[in-house]
Formats: structure tokens, C-alpha cells, sequence
């Protein structure tokens, strides 16, 4: 069977996630980098680009747009979006605030050097008072290994993305959140995680000047 397609930047941005959902599930993948604007201007006029906009990932014959629809698809059909419908919102409320979180990241590395050090400063705290208190007392009051039925899903991979990225900007936040702390070694070591953690997997690095160089001059902004 051909294998799912990724075009994007040779960057995180908003395809990381999508990377994060498909190693673990242990599914390999292609990815074509997009570098010129060229290569951008022709998905465009071959119509593959729904809105104008990448993540784009061609899989099972379908031309896909949209970073959550994308996830949402994936994370139904290698079976990490939980039993039912109530569990199903649960995964979807919390992966909408672990990618909140880190598309703060994503787009902070376009901002000016000041401005993009208060945003990061910012994504620390919000880490720390909003969202990493959230999932701390969820563990705490179901008192499982996953987020959701206690089954491994999207919601548990993302975190795990989530917390990795933080950590980048402040190696201390977990500190004082020990039930995150043993989630993070959990989900690490589950095999096909454990092995996108390791150097030459397609993960992708924080993003640096040349990423957002190319960006920029591919999308002309
Ligand atoms: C301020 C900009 C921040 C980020 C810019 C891009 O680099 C990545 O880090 C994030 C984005 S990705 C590139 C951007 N894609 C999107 O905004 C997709 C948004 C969509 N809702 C999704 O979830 O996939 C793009 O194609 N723009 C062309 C243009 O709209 O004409």
C-alpha cells in the first residue's frame, strides 16, 4: 500500500503534530519539503490545496487540508480517539489545548527577538497555570496511565508532544508536576514513541532562522 504523504516546510509549524500522530501509531510516512514558492504555486494550481494552505497529506486517495480535520481523521483510523462519543470529546478538548499551546510556540518563532521572547515567556506560564495543572489533576482523579478510558490515544501522544516542546523553553516546568513527570517517562517508552525520540526519525527541530526564512519566502510574508 502506497504510504501517506506529508507536504509541508522541513519544519514543525502545524506538521508536527500530524508526524507526532502517525509515528506513534507506527505508521511510516513520506514527506515532500516545500522550499520555493514555485513548489507552493504548483499545488495551488493543481487545486490540492483547499484553502491555499499547507499541512496538505494525501492518504487513502483523498487530498486532506486542515490540521485538525487531518489529526481528527488519523486518530479514528488507527484507533487512539477512544470507544465512544463521550470519550471522543474528552480527546478532542484536550488535544484542541495542547495545540493551542503549541501553535503559540509555532507562531512566536515569526515574531521579533523581543516579542518573541515575551511570547515564549508567556507559553511557559501558560503551560504552568493553565493547561499543565488541567492534565495533572486528570491524572490525579482517574488515577490511570492515559488521559482518556484508561486506553492510550491521540490525546496522550499530543501531551507528551506538548510537554517535549515546553521543555525545550524551560527544562524545569515539570517541577512541580510529579503525576506529568511519570507520564512523560510512560509515554516515552512506548515503543514507536520511544523510537521517533530517537535522533534521525523525521521529527523535526525547533524552528530557527533558516525555517523562517524559507516560510517567508515561499508564502510571501
Ligand atoms: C504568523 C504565521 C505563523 C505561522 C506561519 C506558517 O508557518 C507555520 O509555523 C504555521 C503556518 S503554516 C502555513 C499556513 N497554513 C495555515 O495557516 C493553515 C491553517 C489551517 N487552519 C490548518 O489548521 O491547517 C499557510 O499555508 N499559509 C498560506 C496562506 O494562508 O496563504
Amino acid at each position: 500500500a502506497t504510504k501517506p504523504k506529508l507536504f509541508y516546510f522541513c519544519g514543525r509549524g502545524r506538521m508536527e503534530s500530524i508526524r507526532w500522530l502517525l509515528a506513534a501509531a507506527g505508521v511510516e510516512f513520506e514527506e515532500e519539503f516545500i522550499e520555493t514558492t514555485e513548489q507552493y504555486e504548483k499545488l495551488l494550481k493543481d487545486g490540492r490545496l483547499l484553502f491555499g494552505q499547507v499541512p496538505m497529506v494525501e492518504i487513502d486517495g483523498m487530498v486532506l487540508t486542515q490540521t485538525r480535520a487531518i489529526l481528527s481523521y488519523l486518530a479514528a483510523k488507527y484507533d487512539l480517539y477512544g470507544k465512544d462519543l463521550k470519550e471522543t470529546v474528552r480527546i478532542n478538548m484536550y488535544t484542541d489545548g495542547t495545540l493551542d499551546l503549541m501553535l503559540m510556540i509555532a507562531v512566536a518563532a515569526f515574531k521579533p527577538p523581543a516579542e518573541k521572547e515575551e511570547s515564549l515567556a508567556l507559553v511557559v506560564k501558560r503551560a504552568k497555570t493553565r493547561y499543565f495543572p488541567v492534565f495533572e489533576k486528570i491524572l490525579k482523579d482517574h488515577g490511570e496511565d492515559f488521559l482518556v478510558g484508561n486506553k492510550f490515544s491521540w490525546a496522550d501522544i499530543q501531551l507528551l508532544e506538548a510537554i517535549l516542546m515546553v521543555e525545550e523553553l524551560d527544562a524545569s516546568v515539570l517541577s512541580e508536576f510529579p503525576l506529568l513527570k511519570a507520564f512523560k517517562t510512560r509515554i516515552s517508552n512506548i515503543p514507536t514513541i520511544k523510537k521517533f525520540l530517537q535522533p534521525g526519525s523525521q521529527r523535526k527541530p525547533p524552528p530557527d532562522s533558516h525555517y523562517v526564512e524559507v516560510v517567508r519566502s515561499v508564502l510571501h510574508f
